[in-house]
């Protein structure tokens, strides 16, 4: 038997990483995380930094669990609910409790029209999870938590969109699977059964304009997040390799990562390509300055490609919205645009082998590829699924590479057409 449990090892590496951190927050002068209203809301961690931040969450991670014991942890993971954080987003609660003076349970009940003692327990429930706290019985201030989510309006969309359209597919979809086991069809999913409908997600939203809203919206946050900015797309591949180039950006939204290129990369020339609708408002938003070198045009990526003989095709966060039937059919459509040696560029996950990552990192890639088939019955891919892919598609589809970036949230997977 080791002579130190694990419990002790973890709890090392805890006081380890916790010393580092409050090594850059006394450099820094920065403020240490508290509970307390005015708390910074994120720190500017160099790479060292998170990174050690990053091993006390594995460790915490582990800790919770063992220190639990199996049974607790089944416990506590089945009651894992966030009714204190629902509640406060279903009633604007955030905006209606007053910075530092706080209010009572009571002018809450008056400004929601919740009844106080139902009120009053569904917050407490919250505060448990430190959303808000009870200063003396039946008054409550903020927290730095949900102070953040009166400052950062978008931070509440995100959270919204994770209860009311993410985590009710994700409760159904083990259903979703028992119903439809083979199906590849995007409109068999939980998202379905969670909605009571036979639409995909996306055509139910165009029906609920409010629900489209907020998902455009959170999407827009997304981008947002550490490792996901368009400005690792600039990273992650040598773009100046590619000389004079032509690149159509497929499924490229309002084209915001094609524009941080074409800031970058001055002998690029971009298409940006999208549905109509989006394509409309996105032309009004275009940055003019770079309006000979980033265009746009309606196109459904389902039909044959308009674009011949362009150097890349580009595609980022499209093909893990589609399981592999409607993806082969994507690539097909490029295939009579194709010139020999032109390239795709796919900027998506690519999943590292099983048994390789420490459980927290694998949990990301669990957690996103669950979403796309709780969603969409759609998936995220590693190395092995890339290559079927594209050899489904073409046996002249090759994968010639997968550039992982540090720091990036997403890979670029590089093929070529022979
Ligand atoms: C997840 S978003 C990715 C957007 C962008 N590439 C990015 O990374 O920010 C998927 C995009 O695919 C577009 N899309 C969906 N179906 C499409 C189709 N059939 N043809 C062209 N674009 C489509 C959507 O409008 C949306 O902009």
């Amino acid at each position: 038997m080791a002579s130190t449990s694990r419990l002790a090892a973890l709890a090392k590496q805890i006081g380890t990483q916790t010393t580092k951190l409050d090594k850059f927050f006394a450099e820094s002068k920065l403020a240490p995380p508290s509970f307390e209203e005015d708390a910074p809301l994120m720190y500017p961690f160099p790479p060292d930094v998170a990174e050690a931040q990053e091993a006390l969450s594995a460790a915490l991670d582990e800790l919770w669990w063992l220190n639990q014991g199996p049974i607790q942890t089944i416990v506590a993971k089945s009651f894992a609910t966030s009714v204190g954080l629902k509640t406060i987003l279903r009633y604007n609660i955030q905006n209606l409790v007053p910075f530092e003076t706080g209010t009572t349970y009571k002018d809450l009940s008056e400004k929601t029209g919740v009844p106080e003692k139902k009120l009053t327990r569904l917050l407490r429930h919250g505060i448990t999870d430190h959303f808000f706290r009870e200063t003396q019985p039946g008054h409550i201030k903020h927290t730095v938590a949900t102070k953040a989510l009166a400052v950062m309006p978008v931070l509440g969309t995100w959270a919204t969109m994770g209860m009311y359209d993410v985590g009710p597919a994700k409760m159904r979809m083990v259903d979703a699977v028992a119903k439809w086991p083979e199906s590849e069809e995007p409109n068999h999913s939980g998202f379905q059964l969670a909605n009571d409908t036979e639409k995909t997600m996306f055509d139910f939203f165009e029906e609920h304009p409010e629900r489209m809203s907020r998902f455009k919206d959170a999407m827009s946050f997304l981008q947002t997040f550490p490792g996901l900015e368009p400005s690792y797309a600039v990273k992650a591949y040598d773009w100046a390799s590619l000389g004079k180039a032509t690149v159509v950006d497929v499924g490229g939204s309002h084209g915001n990562v094609s524009i941080a290129l074409a800031k970058e990369f001055p002998d690029l020339k971009f298409i940006v390509q999208d549905l109509p609708k989006v394509v409309e408002d996105a032309k009004t938003k275009a940055p003019a300055d770079l309006s000979d070198r980033v265009t746009f045009q309606a196109h459904d990526f389902f039909k044959e490609q308009p674009v011949k003989d362009a150097d890349v095709y580009y595609f980022r966060w499209i093909l893990h919205d589609w399981s592999d039937k409607y993806c082969v059919k994507i690539l097909q459509a490029l295939i009579p645009a194709l010139k020999p040696g032109a390239r795709l560029l796919f900027s998506e996950r690519c999943l590292e082998p099983p048994c390789t990552l420490p459980l927290r990192a694998e949990r990301w890639n669990r957690d996103s590829d669950i979403t796309m088939l709780a969603t969409s019955n759609s998936q995220e891919r590693d190395e092995d699924d890339w290559k079927a892919l594209l050899k489904a598609a073409d046996s002249n589809f090759t994968l010639e590479e997968v550039r992982r970036t540090p720091g990036a949230k997403l890979d670029m997977i590089v093929a070529k057409w022979k």
